[in-house]
Parts: structure tokens; C-alpha cells; sequence
């Protein structure tokens, strides 16, 4: 079994004996295992021609890819039914299916980040195949307690824990700042009490990458890194980490359910934290569906339109607050947040970690400008 996990590039630590389906598959499959979907168990496999596409593209597939293989139905389709607008464009499908409609044009920002993504992506793994990736994250710095850093600092501050972006543009607000150097911003944010730092690695809309986070990783900050990313693929899981990622960003809008699961425990079997990003009630719901769930981020910013609403954060609260807080998951109130009002609004409605770019970045001294953010200087 290992061997033919290892073959078609499967982890065995996320797709473990454990996880395969009890009943054997009625195809002829070479491995076969049951995913959970809508409260039943689907059977699926991967069949010889997945293996063999895998083994001939060095691609390993996400748990929607093999149901895709095995209905016959695309990606776009599943998600759709999910209520995600989003809509892949090349990603590996059926080989006689082709690569995707080259004539589509993106639908908002978001689609047009997702499709960029998937040429990066493709390109990045021509150079690094999945099982490079693999063996450079075996070799990574030792991950960091994200969770710990996040539930130790609310608890000294009394106001929620920080986790401070290291963004120097966004396709909402352009360049936010010129004289950009990542060590200096995480040192200010880490000695003015940042319980954990965020850092964008998307280069062609943030201005980011991964040499960032890296250098950051290896400068001696010592809070937990959160890779700040549009994850379309579990290849991107491994490179974070590779790179020195503690935690990353899974986005509702952009993962169908099994593949939110499924990079789940991809975050798991490494150790890292997901902070899963939803925006709407739909989302959210999709999400609390899900097992393994510690960290979820609402996001007052649309990622469609960019429109601003802080309210959001209480609205989402309000409706599943109580379930939020029978799972034991802390939520961070993401983006727009720039006075103590803002934050002591976001803390009201529930929230006990805050994630913050904008408001500190353009301000001359990120640093200083934690303590304008809380009314107060934060306690390391
Ligand atoms: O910031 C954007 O313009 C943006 C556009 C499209 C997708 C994502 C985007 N931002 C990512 C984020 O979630 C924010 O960087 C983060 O929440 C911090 O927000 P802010 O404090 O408002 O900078």
C-alpha cells in the first residue's frame, strides 16, 4: 500500500491505512478509500489511470480531483454546488479533457488571484516536484505553537491577540508602503507585543514572497509565522513550510469541502495551524461541518468587491457564536481594523484574535502604531 501511495506521490501521513474506506472498492482500484460527503460515505479510488497521470505529471491529487475522476464531473461543478463562485481555470483534470477554457476571463479579483495561482503553482512545481517539497519540509525549523502564541497573549492582554501583517501591497489599497523591509516590521510588531505575524507570499497582487518569510523565519523572531497565501493546492502546504511557515490560510471561498478537509490534515500531519478564512454565513457553515477546525478568520473584507464591513465579523457571530463556542474555536476578526473602537467592536462580538495590515503597515513606525491600534501597549 505504501509503496503504491508513494509511487503516485500520496503522503502515507495523510493518506494513512487509517483513513481508507473499510469496504473495498467495487472498481479495480490500486488504492481505494471512502471520503465522508454530505453525510455519506463516497467510494472512491485511485484508479490506475489517476497513477499513472500522477506518476507522468508529478501531481498528487486532492480529494476533489479523485471524485472528480470518478463522477465525471469538474471541479467547477462541484463547487459550484457548494455555493462557490470562485471557478478554476487549468487545474489538472481528466487528460482528455484538455487544460481549461482559455477564453473565460475572471469573473473579480479573487478569480483572477486563483487563476494566476494555478499557472505559479504549475511552474513552481515544474522546478520543485511535490516529492522535493516534502523532503525540504522534513528539514524545516521546528514548527512554532501558533494556537499557544494566540490564547497565551489574549489571555496577558485582556484585548484580542495580534497577529500582524507583513503586506507591502494589496490590489485594494495599491502600495501600502515604500520603504519595506520585512526583519525590521517583524521585529517592531514582535517587541511591541504581535502574539503572531502574518506574512503575504503572493508576489504578482501583494508585492510579497517567499524569501520573505524565510528571512523573517531565519532572523530570529520568535513569534509563529502565519503564511499568508491563496492555497489551491497541497503542493503550496508543504512549501510554507518548507520555507519556515508555522500556520496558513485556507480560503472557504476558493477550497471545496474535501479539499478544505483534506489540507486539513495535510496542516495536521506537519503540525501546523489552518486558519480557515470565510466570509459569508454560507461559508462559515461549511466550515463548522468540518472535523479538526481550531482557528477560523472572518473577514470583513469581501475578497469580490473589497467592500469593508466590520460588522460582519458580530452578524457571523451572532448567528453561530454558540456553536463557535461549544467546538472550543478561536476566531480571528480579519481586515478594515484601524481604532480600539474597531477592535473593542470585533472583541464584543466574540473574537479573541485580531489579524491587522493596513494600520500598521502605512503608519511610519508599524511598531508604535500596535499600541495606537489597542489604546494600550501590549504586554510580550
Ligand atoms: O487586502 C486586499 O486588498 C485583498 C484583496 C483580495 C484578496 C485578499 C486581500 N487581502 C488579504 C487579507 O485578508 C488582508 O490582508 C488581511 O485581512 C489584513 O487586512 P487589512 O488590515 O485591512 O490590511
Amino acid at each position: 500500500m505504501e509503496s503504491l501511495l508513494a509511487a503516485a506521490h500520496l503522503h502515507p501521513a495523510t493518506f494513512s491505512p487509517a483513513s481508507l474506506s473499510s469496504s473495498s472498492c467495487s472498481r479495480s482500484p490500486s488504492v481505494a478509500r471512502g471520503v465522508r460527503s454530505g453525510g455519506r460515505t463516497v467510494r472512491c479510488a485511485y484508479t490506475k489511470d489517476a497513477i499513472l497521470y500522477a506518476l507522468e505529471h508529478d501531481a498528487m491529487f486532492n480529494s476533489d480531483e479523485v471524485i472528480q475522476w470518478e463522477s465525471g464531473k469538474t471541479i467547477n461543478t462541484i463547487a459550484a454546488a457548494q455555493g462557490i463562485s470562485i471557478r478554476r481555470r487549468c487545474r489538472p483534470r481528466y487528460p482528455s479533457e484538455g487544460s481549461g477554457d482559455d477564453k473565460a476571463v475572471p469573473r473579480d479579483i479573487l478569480e483572477q488571484i486563483i487563476w494566476d495561482k494555478e499557472v505559479e503553482v504549475s511552474q513552481r512545481k515544474a522546478k520543485k516536484p511535490l516529492r522535493s517539497v516534502m523532503e525540504s519540509s522534513e528539514h524545516a525549523p521546528p514548527v512554532r505553537d501558533f494556537m499557544g502564541a494566540l490564547t497565551a497573549a489574549y489571555n496577558r492582554n485582556g484585548v484580542p491577540a495580534l497577529i500582524a501583517e507583513i503586506k507591502k501591497a494589496s490590489p485594494s489599497r495599491g502600495v501600502l508602503r515604500e520603504n519595506f523591509n520585512p526583519v525590521e516590521i517583524a521585529q517592531a510588531y514582535e517587541e511591541n507585543g504581535a502574539a503572531c505575524i502574518s506574512i503575504l507570499t503572493d508576489e504578482k497582487h501583494f508585492q510579497g514572497s517567499f524569501e520573505n518569510l524565510e528571512t523573517v523565519r531565519n532572523s530570529g523572531v520568535k513569534c509563529p509565522l502565519l503564511c499568508k497565501e491563496f492555497v489551491i493546492d497541497a503542493w503550496q502546504i508543504y512549501y510554507a513550510r518548507s520555507k519556515g511557515a508555522d500556520a496558513i490560510l485556507l480560503i472557504a471561498a476558493v477550497l471545496p469541502d474535501l479539499d478544505m478537509k483534506y489540507m486539513l490534515r495535510v496542516c495536521k500531519s506537519l503540525g501546523m495551524t489552518a486558519l480557515i478564512e470565510v466570509h459569508d454565513k454560507r461559508e462559515l457553515d461549511r466550515v463548522l461541518k468540518l472535523d479538526g477546525v481550531e482557528l477560523i478568520g472572518i473577514n470583513n473584507r469581501s475578497l469580490e468587491t473589497f467592500v469593508l464591513d466590520t460588522s460582519n465579523t458580530r452578524m457571523l457571530m451572532e448567528k453561530r457564536g454558540d456553536i463557535i463556542r461549544d467546538r472550543g474555536i478561536m476566531v480571528v476578526g480579519e481586515s478594515g481594523l484601524f481604532t480600539p473602537d474597531d477592535v473593542a467592536y470585533v472583541q464584543n462580538a466574540g473574537v479573541s484574535s485580531v489579524l491587522v495590515g493596513e494600520s500598521l503597515i502605512k503608519a511610519e513606525d508599524p511598531g508604535r502604531a500596535i499600541a495606537g491600534l489597542f489604546g494600550k501597549e501590549l504586554m510580550r
